[in-house]
């Protein structure tokens, strides 16, 4: 059996009892209730995943997949497909914004070559997963084939078993892929149900025309390939892509360890979608940063259910959002197990009238 199938039949329940507790424990601290706002709901939400009412800081980890996407032949990118190969470098050396931004939060990195056109081998410290030299155009065919996708989803669940494994306890997805915005439109329209023309948005930064030609090619991937939305499985394997598939892996490998997973931007949070409709009970451990300029990201937060964090007009990806927002889990934390209580700092309580 394929690792994904074997971590999602694991996924547990989350636990609400530990999610109350903990507002009873932020409800003795030094402030109005309530008055943290969303660092409250995310304390709680921390405590519901990982089961207890105190859980200790997070161990944060983050990972980046790269790939190409064979539908750049259709210009629908205002960069091109070389650039992928080159950021996995940029990334290895420790220069792009989301290695200033791990560094900053102390967040470990693993950047994982999922299926770079020109492999960047040899590169200390990116982990080999290639699955082909990028996929094939999903504007003429399916981008991969049904096991391709299982491979990639597998890649991406036993990392994040190992991530686990050696302590992280709350994951980022990262993604880069130049055409991946196409892909991702492509998936969105599939597995959100909205047209072309609201799924799609400018990417890199295309112009007028790259945006119309680019909605054209997703409405032309989805009467090519007629992906079956019943079938998540074929849907991604037919207009996905290897890192987006890797990262949906990586969402159930995590889950499966009641670890948390940070989404990024419009990319990551489609694996997210993935991940939903290939098994539903990952959903309450997506958490959602930030909301993307990316036009088609509210809608597949939407169809998560998810509330973004922060709202920066940050349409990078790379899992630099996701960094952002774990730095507000940690605030969470700090505030539950640093601040004093009413009874301990001697403040008076809530009047009863
Ligand atoms: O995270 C986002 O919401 C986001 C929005 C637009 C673009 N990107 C990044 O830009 C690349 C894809 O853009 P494009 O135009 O080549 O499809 C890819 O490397 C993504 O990480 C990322
Ligand atoms: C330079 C560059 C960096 C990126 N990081 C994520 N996507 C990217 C796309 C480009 C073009």
């Amino acid at each position: 059996m394929p690792a994904y199938r074997d971590v999602l039949a694991r996924i547990p329940e989350p636990d609400a009892e530990a999610g109350s507790q903990c507002q009873g424990l932020l409800d003795m601290k030094t402030k109005p209730q309530g008055s943290l706002g969303r660092l409250e709901e995310l304390a709680c939400q921390w405590a519901t995943l990982r089961g207890e009412p105190a859980p200790a800081m997070p161990r944060k980890g983050l990972v980046v997949m790269a790939a190409d996407h064979g539908v750049t032949e259709e210009g629908v990118s205002a960069y091109p497909a070389e650039v992928t190969a080159q950021m996995v470098a940029n990334f290895a050396r420790g220069g792009a914004a989301i290695n200033v931004l791990a560094r900053q939060h102390g967040v470990r990195v693993e950047v994982v070559d999922m299926g770079v056109r020109v492999p960047v081998e040899g590169l200390e410290g990116v982990r080999m997963h290639s699955q082909g030299p990028g996929t094939a155009n999903l504007a003429r065919g399916p981008a991969m084939s049904r096991k391709t996708a299982e491979e990639a989803l597998s890649v991406g669940a036993l990392l994040a078993l190992e991530l686990a494994d050696s302590g992280v306890t709350l994951l980022g997805l990262g993604d880069m892929g130049i055409g991946n915005t196409t892909a991702s439109a492509a998936l969105t329209c599939v597995l959100a149900g909205v047209s072309p023309d609201m799924a799609t948005g400018r990417g890199t930064g295309v112009d007028d025309a790259g945006l119309t030609r680019k909605v054209e090619v997703v409405r032309r991937a989805l009467t090519v390939n007629k992906p079956d939305a019943a079938d998540p499985l074929d849907v991604l394997a037919k207009v996905g892509g290897f890192e987006i598939a890797g990262l949906a892996g990586a969402a159930l490998g995590a889950a499966s360890r009641r670890v948390p997973v940070m989404l990024d931007g419009f990319i990551s949070s489609v694996a997210g979608l993935v991940a939903a409709r290939l098994c539903p009970k990952v959903m309450p451990f997506l958490l959602a940063s930030h909301m993307s300029r990316e036009a088609g990201h509210r809608r597949v937060l939407e169809a998560l259910r998810l509330r973004p964090l922060l709202d920066l007009g940050l349409r990078l990806g790379e899992g630099t959002g996701a960094v952002l927002a774990m730095g507000l889990m940690d605030s969470s934390m700090h505030i539950l197990h640093e601040m004093a209580t009413f009874a301990s700092a001697g403040v008076a309580e809530k009047s009863r009238r």
